[in-house]
């Protein structure tokens, strides 16, 4: 069992603080959401949480000891970290098969190359994603739905215990949309911890385990699902009428703009 806990935590990229007391937790087996409006601070609290960022104040623990004073090498045996997708396409001049084995640095030499093993499990990967066919294609040709399914093969050849996904899906079609969350609740269900931020609180509502929700006055909220996805809470935190509402005939909760109030925003 791997455990990442956040005590107190805040930072501040300049002397205002973005975000303050943030307790969170995660273990193997868990999946945790976290919800908030564009610009709140979901990114920066999880690369606090990846150890990429130095908290203002609080801590933040890998099992019994300070992430501050794991090494990048043993944290990475432990966290992957597969950050937001950029619009911006960086040249890189690797294939996509050898940027997934990227994954596997933690566990090399200095000048060594990836094993047999390593390349067998890559390629079996790049197959479950759809990707086997682009294997040998530069990483930039690829497109940017592509590049994100190979940032998550990426995360999954590294082995951790952990993986922190911010907005995995955000550059997805609706059906790896629903492929990812599949692969989320999987991992989950093999025991890794997963933490990912989202915009979309169906994707949370489906994953149906733990959420967080970060509002843009700082108000912090942390529980199991069906505490945190209230229609209350949501319409907080979005500065808009939402409504969390169970379909009919299979009880699965939604969440959807109320459309009264949504005509009456536009003013009709
Ligand atoms: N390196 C940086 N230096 C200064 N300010 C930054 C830096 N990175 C982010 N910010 C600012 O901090 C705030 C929070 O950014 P962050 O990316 O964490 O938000 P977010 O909740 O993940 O947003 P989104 O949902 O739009 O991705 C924003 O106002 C952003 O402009």
């Amino acid at each position: 069992m791997t455990e990442l806990t956040a005590k107190g935590l805040s930072f501040g990229y300049a002397k205002t603080p973005l975000f303050s007391d943030i307790d969170f937790q995660l273990h193997s087996g868990q999946i945790h959401c976290i919800l908030g409006p564009n610009g709140v601070g979901k990114s920066t609290l999880l690369n606090c949480l990846a150890g990429v960022y130095r908290p203002t104040s609080g801590a933040v623990m890998l099992d019994d000891q300070p992430l501050a004073k794991v090494t990048p090498a043993a944290r990475a045996r432990k966290i992957a970290y597969v950050p937001q997708m950029s619009s911006e396409r960086t040249p890189v001049s690797f294939s996509l098969r050898d940027y997934v084995l990227l994954g596997r640095a933690p566990y090399l030499g200095l000048l060594a190359a990836p094993s047999q093993r390593d390349i067998a499990q890559a390629d079996k990967l790049l197959q479950r994603f759809g990707l086997a066919a682009r294997a040998e294609n530069s990483y930039s040709a690829v497109s940017g739905g592509q590049q994100q399914l190979a940032s998550i093969v990426r995360a999954l050849l590294q082995e951790p215990a952990l993986i922190i996904f911010d907005e995995p899906t955000s550059a997805l079609d609706v059906a790896n949309q629903v492929r990812v969350l599949q692969l989320i609740r999987q991992l989950a269900h093999d025991g890794y911890g997963i933490v990912l931020t989202t915009h979309d609180p169906n994707q949370a509502l489906l994953l149906n385990d733990q959420v967080s929700t970060l509002a843009q006055d700082g108000q912090w909220h942390s529980g199991a699902a069906a505490n945190i996805l209230t229609s209350e809470n949501l319409s907080q935190v979005y500065q808009l009428p939402l409504q969390v509402i169970e379909l009919p005939n299979n009880h699965q909760k939604t969440c959807i703009v109320d459309q009264a109030a949504f005509r009456s925003l536009q003013g009709d």
